[in-house]
């Protein structure tokens, strides 16, 4: 049954009409003792506190019933037994499986996980094996004091997760190496990368699961060309090559050779591109902060994979926040969700969190192809607070849209703790404070409406482990929500459409044919001329 014909969706629009119409916080926690217990958990390494939502109880209830009446237990436990729950495209989704020690972890008397064949065991072996092999190779890149940058050629989920967490591990960093990271098919990047570094010690990363991503492929063949054109770092008389300064990180290991790159690091097909960061496209995370670092983030990513799979729903902080995303979306009519992490390391989550959430679940049809007719993934947008506090803050609070905002704080860890990161996080509940309670009685022009939602998401600790939870709760919220839509949150066929129609483009450049073109799309390609070399 489709979502929105379920008894659960025509409760929670009488409820929305019925008891929600009035709604206001300030009075919500007056009138509820409880609120605050029952609206805020403890998750493995995330403390959320969702009760400056504008929900109820009742309305987490009525939420958990849709839930439960749309299979969301189903669903989840799917995955976990590693089926095709990208119904599209034929394959199972198990990035869980990267951060699942070899025995199964905690999830080893998990009833899915005890009743897995052993072909799934050998799934986890392998991994592990590629796991050890990537990290072997970490270090021996770490313990090469000749390569000081690393260069990461990427798009995409080949992209955001590497970044987003070497950037925010920064105090973990090795500091004698530079991590760069070229996606942008503006040469500009590249370019701007290319005149910091050296041939003789920069390694390439050529991140691309399909090997075929027209953006990495240009940029990779521009770098290669550049390496080679500054003579490699052959010993004179050698032969030029890029076997020492190039490495593969691949589900298409015969396009890479092809390429003419001799060490690849393989993943396998059933890890989704933005659910990658675990796998062997993870290799500049490992490089930065090492084999330890490296295995402490799986282990935060893998504890919250155990909350998820085996906490009751009303507990269950993955499904928690998707509940509260379709609460949003489906019932209140807010199309979109600020991110705001207090976090200069975590300056680059809103860009990853867009992929994550409006790639997997930005989607209309369900699995079986039947127009879904209700929204799904809202607009996620943010910046790191404080600054965004400068700048689009007052719309927030005074605008006329109603924005749930998300801050993501982390209590302490870093170096900078002390009055920098006091300041930071007080700056963080002030905000959600300001949100809820408004200001009133002021003049006109000074009036801030107040009952504006926000939720409080608190790493204990910032560390590798913490982010890795994290992002774990994000997988599994995204999951969750397209769970209950009934959509596929793996596949991306949205994408394709513009990669195929800038090859036509390309096509019809070279051969000057415009036949049946808009006169638009001809006159922008006439006016762009043609390409240099
Ligand atoms: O890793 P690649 O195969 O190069 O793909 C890179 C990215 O591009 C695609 O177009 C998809 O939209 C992304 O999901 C993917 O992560």
């Amino acid at each position: 049954m489709m979502c929105h014909a379920t008894p659960a969706w025509a409760a929670l629009q009488a409820h929305h009409a019925d008891a929600m119409a009035q709604f206001d916080l300030v009075q919500a926690f007056a009138d509820d003792p409880q609120r605050l217990a029952q609206l805020a958990q403890q998750a493995p390494h995330v403390y959320a506190d969702l009760s400056k939502n504008l929900w109820t109880a009742q309305t987490e209830t009525l939420l958990q019933t849709l839930a439960r009446e749309c299979g969301w237990q189903t669903r989840r436990d799917a995955m976990l037994a590693g089926a095709p729950v990208n119904t599209t495209e034929g394959r199972a989704a198990m990035h869980w499986l990267l951060r699942m020690p070899p025995d199964g972890g905690a999830l080893r008397q998990h009833p899915v996980v005890a009743s897995w064949p052993e072909a799934q065991w050998d799934t986890l072996a392998a991994a592990h094996d590629t796991l050890n092999a990537m990290l072997a190779l970490a270090e021996q890149v770490r313990n090469d004091r000749r390569i000081t940058d690393i260069v990461n050629i990427g798009i995409g989920g080949s992209h955001l997760g590497p970044e987003v967490v070497v950037q925010g591990l920064e105090d973990w960093v090795d500091a004698d190496k530079r991590f760069h990271f070229v996606s942008n098919v503006d040469g500009h990047e590249l370019g701007h990368v290319l005149r910091q570094v050296r041939p003789e010690s920069t390694l390439f990363l050529i991140a691309s699961k399909s090997f075929a991503t027209a953006e990495t492929m240009l940029n990779a063949h521009s770098a290669r060309a550049w390496f080679l054109r500054q003579g490699g770092c052959a010993e004179p008389g050698a032969a030029v090559s890029i076997a020492r300064h190039f490495v593969a990180l691949t589900s298409n290991v015969a396009a890479a050779e092809q390429f003419g790159i001799t060490r690849c690091l393989a993943f396998a097909d059933w890890v989704g591109g933005r659910f990658s960061l675990w796998s062997a496209i993870g290799l500049p995370i490992a490089i930065a902060i090492g084999q330890e670092q490296f295995r402490d983030l799986l282990a935060g990513a893998h504890a919250m994979d155990a909350h998820f799979f085996t906490a009751p729903m009303a507990r269950n902080l993955p499904l928690r926040l998707a509940l509260l995303d379709i609460w949003y979306r489906n019932f209140c009519g807010l199309g979109n969700r600020c991110i705001a992490p207090y976090s200069h390391g975590l300056r680059r989550l809103a860009a990853y969190l867009q992929q994550l959430e409006m790639e997997s679940n930005g989607k209309r049809v369900t699995h079986d192809g039947r127009s879904l007719g209700v929204p799904t993934a809202p607009i996620v947008w943010g910046e790191p607070g404080t600054n965004g506090q400068h700048a689009f803050f007052q719309l927030l609070h005074q605008g006329q849209d109603v924005v749930p905002v998300e801050f993501i704080v982390a209590r302490s860890g870093g170096k900078y703790l002390g009055a920098h990161q006091h300041s930071l996080v007080i700056n963080a509940i002030a905000q959600a404070q300001a949100l809820m309670l408004g200001r009133h009685g002021a003049s006109a022009h000074q009036d801030c409406p107040g009952n504006r939602p926000s939720s409080f998401l608190l790493l204990q600790q910032f560390n590798p482990a913490s982010v890795g939870a994290l992002i774990a709760l994000y997988e599994h919220r995204v999951f969750s929500a397209g769970a209950i839509w009934g959509i596929n949150s793996f596949d991306q066929w949205g994408v394709e459409l513009g990669k195929q129609l800038a090859q036509q483009l390309r096509q019809r450049e070279e051969q000057d044919d415009w036949a049946g073109v808009d006169a638009s799309t001809r006159d922008l390609m006439e006016q762009l001329g043609p390409a240099a070399t």
